[in-house]
């Protein structure tokens, strides 16, 4: 009975309509509260809500928000990164937190790997040519591309995500060298067919696409500086579908200007949105895209699937998917 079951606070994104698709698979288990309408009396509909369903990082998340829900009980994060959560604060209230790891990593690779060949191959700047009523040249020199087959690959981070581009980069008979916190079994190598650098620098020196997959924390913020860009080959493209703050975007936009690499191929920039006069968006050799990388109908249905199954799990006092503990 509808009445019977739990409300959940959810995003702007459902409240806008956009994700028709996603909001049955909410309301099969929660009677949803769009943020907006919260905010016309949090007094009264704060009481109510027992989950928060965090879509795009909306609802907010922040000590004034969570105060006015006191009988919140999980934090139920659609996608796998948790950077803007206080997960110590959160739990610091009685409220679990929750991601979704393992559904993602597909779609994210695939979008790795659609950055990774457009801007070596010029796909964008191929369409702008191609649909300009005032091109002469249809096939001008600058369209010339770097070839992917054969080249090696760099990926920083070899969790789920990176794995799987791994195993997209075997397809294109790739060198894949990877670096990442913690060396992987022999046999997850075997797997993806990936050769292990000790040093993250080595990986710099050596690779044609350097890819970041790791997640945001203290210890990659600004991973990607001056000292590694100048450690990449100048004919090099860096790849990033993680987070925007894994490299000094200032440092990115110098190394870009001088051609200390060949390019930036990026899923994710800090802000996002880039501010319209930000110098990235003004260079010829970066490509970029609003962060997209699990924006498939298909994964978006698994995300929600499972953010919900993580709050119920939570609300019914049951083993928890994918609860996110603090370090
Ligand atoms: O950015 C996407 C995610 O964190 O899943």
């Amino acid at each position: 009975m509808e009445d019977d079951k739990p409300w959940a606070l959810v995003s702007g994104a459902v409240e806008h309509g956009l994700y028709e698709d996603l909001t049955p698979i909410m309301k099969q288990h929660f009677q949803i509260l769009c943020y907006k309408d919260f905010l016309q009396n949090p007094q009264l509909h704060g009481p109510k809500i027992q989950a928060v369903l965090l879509w795009d990082n909306i609802p907010p998340t922040d000590p004034s928000t969570l105060r006015s829900l006191p009988s919140l009980k999980v934090v139920a994060n659609g996608g796998v990164g948790i950077d803007h959560l206080d997960v110590p604060y959160i739990n610091s209230l009685g409220v679990k937190v929750t991601n979704t790891p393992g559904v993602v990593s597909d779609a994210t690779a695939d979008m790795a790997m659609g950055l990774l060949l457009a801007s070596a191959r010029k796909i964008v700047q191929g369409h702008q040519i191609s649909v300009d009523p005032n091109t002469t040249n249809h096939k001008p020199q600058s369209l010339m591309g770097v070839e992917v087959t054969g080249s090696t690959m760099g990926i920083i981070g070899m969790g789920h995500i990176g794995c799987r581009i791994a195993q997209r980069g075997k397809g294109f008979d790739m060198k894949i060298l990877y670096h990442n916190r913690n060396r992987r079994s022999v046999e997850d190598e075997q797997a993806v067919g990936a050769t292990y650098c000790e040093k993250m620098d080595d990986l710099l020196k050596e690779s044609d696409f350097v890819v970041l997959a790791v997640n945001l924390s203290p210890e990659t913020t600004g991973l990607i500086s001056t000292r590694e860009l100048n450690l990449m080959k100048p004919t090099a493209t860096l790849v990033n579908i993680s987070r925007g703050r894994v490299v000094d975007q200032d440092a990115l936009v110098k190394a870009l200007q001088s051609e200390t690499i060949l390019a930036a191929a990026l899923d994710v920039t800090y802000p996002e949105p880039l501010p319209r006069d930000h110098p990235l968006l003004g260079l010829p050799n970066v490509l970029i895209t609003p962060h997209v990388g699990t924006d498939t109908l298909s994964t978006s249905r698994k995300i929600v699937q499972r953010m919900v199954e993580n709050a119920v799990a939570v609300l019914k006092g049951q083993s928890i998917p994918n609860e996110v503990k603090p370090k």
